[in-house]
């Protein structure tokens, strides 16, 4: 039998001499900032050690949705994170435009410190300073402005086309058809191609290795996430997933870098001002530009793509099966849509995005959509500098979350907030068609209190890609086939997925029967 020796014994005191710090440490009274006399939202009760963590449930915005009922701005300690919770329309127009220069720094998140390349690479998680604005005005005017979505356009039919062969083919044989796992295919073939001319899903290796590093990224992000809000134990968390945070960052630096080289060696011949110039070409353009107003890195370079890839592509998806699980389980609106493009587009051709801006009802039904099911259910913003929200002291540098699901269903912002309307998007009060002033005042009031995809200066740069995307691809379904729901009764069961972004929960899976067929015309 081993003999047990003095240095057996050592952790054993360690631990010993440990424990009294750890317990003064979690059962501290729950401390609000006390910097001053500040006059702190309102804290729904808490529990010792946790705060608030055991209210998230985990569909983030159910957790978020029920801490409405104490107050529409809150102090939510989530374990020793402290955060601002904001769930009225009036207060997310206060962050959006009143304050917004103020509000325009986001939360130092773990997917962009330690998961990838730190948060300072980041486009997403940058401080609004230099680089953001000048990777801002980049995509705005270039990378994902309109020229270069027109410019794309044959990318993304491509992508469709090939995606309404395939519906055909499993129409002819009336077989299930997994839409969840074909829209997300579409969406990000469609998105890499435009990024950096490859495909994510099918036969190319690399590409699939990408979707793989974004997968395996945001599970260890999730699991990162928890070691952020048990402050002084996230050392050793992030210590235990060590091997992952070594490996997935230097998968993407191998992969980007390789990509890049692949775009740098074309350009050598045939130039970065191509007609069928991708993202990456633009970016490598600036990038080698002696004039450039700004110098990007190559780490940076490398992280914007990340983020448009991993901001993107999942949303996108999620936003197309909701629109599609709400029109399969409402016949009356998904035939008035198909009147409508039929009455648009005629019975001869295929929709065309060019067809969108005729296609009112379409545009209704996505954005009353995105209203009742926003892909990106809560989001983050921090303020610069102290100031005052709803009357309360927000201190500089603390994170403010958007409960944009409790806000978009907020009673004071829209009548009948959880009922499906898409009518509100476009309806004009009975007898008040010649007043254009009311008219202005609710198109302005829709607006400012639709957001799905943020607002301000740090609003989504991708929202007219995924408008092409999402608008096209439903109306190409919708025109071209009748959809049965395999779910119980023929509904699609609208349960929300786990996690922080906002999916169904179970893969829409239906069959398709052919209604009209573009490719037989
Ligand atoms: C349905 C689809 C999408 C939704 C619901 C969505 C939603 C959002 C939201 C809520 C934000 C935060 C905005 C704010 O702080 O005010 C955001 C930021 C961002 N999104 Fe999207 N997004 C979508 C698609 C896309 C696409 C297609 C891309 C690019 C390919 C993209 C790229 C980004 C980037 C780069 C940011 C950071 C902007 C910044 O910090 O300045 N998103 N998105």
């Amino acid at each position: 039998m081993a003999t047990i020796t003095f240095l057996h014994y050592i952790p054993i005191l360690f631990l010993l001499w440990l424990l009294p710090i750890v317990l003064h440490y979690l059962f501290r009274k729950p401390s609000k900032p006390t910097t001053g006399r500040l006059n702190l939202p309102p804290s729904p009760p808490e529990l010792p050690i946790i705060g608030s963590l055991h209210r998230l449930s985990t569909v983030a915005y159910i957790g978020f949705k029920n801490l409405k009922k104490y107050g529409s701005i809150l102090y939510v300690r989530l374990a020793t994170y402290p955060v601002i919770v904001v769930n009225s329309a009036s207060l997310a127009v206060e962050v959006f435009k009143t304050q917004d220069l103020n509000f325009s720094w986001r939360t130092r998140s773990p997917f962009g410190d330690v998961v990838l390349f730190g948060s300072e690479s980041s486009f997403f998680n940058s401080p609004y300073g230099d680089y953001w604005k000048f990777m801002k005005k980049l995509s705005v005017t270039e990378l994902l402005g309109a020229a270069q979505i027109k410019r794309s356009y044959k990318v993304r039919r491509e992508e469709l086309d090939r995606f309404l062969h395939k519906m055909l083919e499993k129409s002819e044989k009336g077989e299930v058809v997994d839409l969840s796992g074909e829209i997300l295919t579409l969406t990000n073939n469609s998105t890499c191609r435009m990024l950096m001319s490859t495909r994510v899903s099918g036969e190319d290796n690399e590409a699939e290795r990408c979707r793989v590093l974004v997968n395996d990224s945001f599970q260890l992000a999730s699991k990162l996430a928890i070691a952020y809000v048990f402050g002084p134990f996230k050392n050793c968390i992030i210590w235990f997933f060590r091997k992952q945070l070594e490996e997935i960052p230097r998968g993407y630096d191998e992969l980007f870098e390789k990509l890049l080289r692949e775009h740098e060696e074309r350009a050598k011949v045939h130039g970065y001002d191509r007609e069928d110039k991708d993202l990456m070409d633009i970016l490598l353009k600036v990038y080698h530009s002696e004039d450039a107003e700004f110098k990007i890195t190559r780490t940076q370079m490398k992280t914007y793509f990340l983020d448009l890839f991993t901001g993107g592509t999942g949303t996108t998806t999620d936003g197309i099966l909701w629109v599609m699980a709400n029109l399969i389980n409402r016949p009356s609106v998904f035939n008035k849509v198909r009147e409508e493009i039929e009455s648009v587009v005629g019975k001869n051709r295929l929709v065309e995005e060019s067809d969108v801006p005729n296609l009112h009802y379409l545009q209704a039904v996505v954005k009353e959509t995105f209203r009742l099911y926003p892909p990106v259910p809560v989001f983050d913003r921090v303020p610069h500098q102290s100031c005052k929200l709803g009357g309360y002291d927000v201190p500089k540098g603390m994170t403010v979350v958007l409960d944009v699901h409790t806000i978009m269903r907020d009673p004071e912002a829209w009548d009948n907030p959880d009922e499906f309307i898409p009518e509100r998007f476009m309806d004009i009060p009975p007898n008040k068609e010649h007043d254009n002033n009311l008219k202005q005042t609710i198109a302005q009031n829709l607006n400012q209190n639709f957001i799905p995809f943020g607002g301000g200066r740090r609003m989504c740069p991708g929202q007219n890609l995924t408008s092409s995307l999402t608008h096209s691809s439903v109306a190409a379904m919708v025109q071209c086939f009748d959809w049965k729901s395999c779910g119980g009764g023929g509904k699609v069961d609208m349960q929300p997925r786990t996690g922080i972004t906002l999916g169904l929960a179970q893969p829409l899976t239906c069959v398709p029967t052919l209604h009209f067929n573009p490719f037989d015309v």
